[in-house]
């Protein structure tokens, strides 16, 4: 929906898993650092390829803690995180009712454990996944136009 509204594309990170990270997450092992940082290389290639091609991308990525997000900013600096933050109960019953591929809901706690919220120093912004999916759209869409304004001739 962002993707489309931005005339960007979209690419689920989870495509770019390779088959073994996808057999332990079906199996029902979370993943750990280190089956993490191939996977997020090629996320973070696939973003410096849109780039070269002058491709906006959406890319929905768990891109859980500070360091996988800096693993990515590596390959495009510029890259704006959207952070969408909510209690686990309300993700928990969203996942319960819907048909993935391989991430078993026993998952989420351990995504949870991992997940290090957007620090001040990084660029991107916060939003409530309890609000509508069209007023998701809309904040972001609002704060990816203000953060591509340059900090010189903002708030004038
Ligand atoms: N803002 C929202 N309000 C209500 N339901 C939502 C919202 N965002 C996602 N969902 C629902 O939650 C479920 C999980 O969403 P999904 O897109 O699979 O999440 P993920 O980000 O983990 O890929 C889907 O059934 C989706 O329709
Ligand atoms: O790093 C990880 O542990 C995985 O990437 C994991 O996060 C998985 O890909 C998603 O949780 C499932 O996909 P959804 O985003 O569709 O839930």
């Amino acid at each position: 929906m962002l993707a489309r509204e931005l005339d960007f594309t979209f690419c689920d990170a989870d495509s770019l898993h390779p088959p073994e990270n996808v057999e332990r997450m079906a199996a029902g092992y979370p993943l750990g650092d280190v089956e993490r940082w191939p996977w997020l290389e090629a996320v973070g290639r696939y973003l410096a390829d849109s780039r070269t091609a002058n491709r906006g991308t959406v890319m929905a990525c768990s891109a859980l803690k500070h360091s996988y997000r800096d693993a990515l900013r590596r390959h495009v600096p510029d890259a704006f995180f959207v952070f969408l933050d909510g209690p686990m109960s309300v993700v928990h019953q969203r996942i319960d009712g819907r048909n993935h591929e391989f991430m078993p809901p026993t998952l989420l706690a351990s995504q949870y454990l991992s997940l290090e919220p957007l620090a001040e120093d990084e660029r991107g912004i916060r939003v409530d996944i309890e609000e509508s999916p069209v007023r998701i759209v809309d904040t972001v869409r609002s704060a990816v136009a203000a953060a591509a304004i340059p900090p010189a001739l903002r708030d004038r």
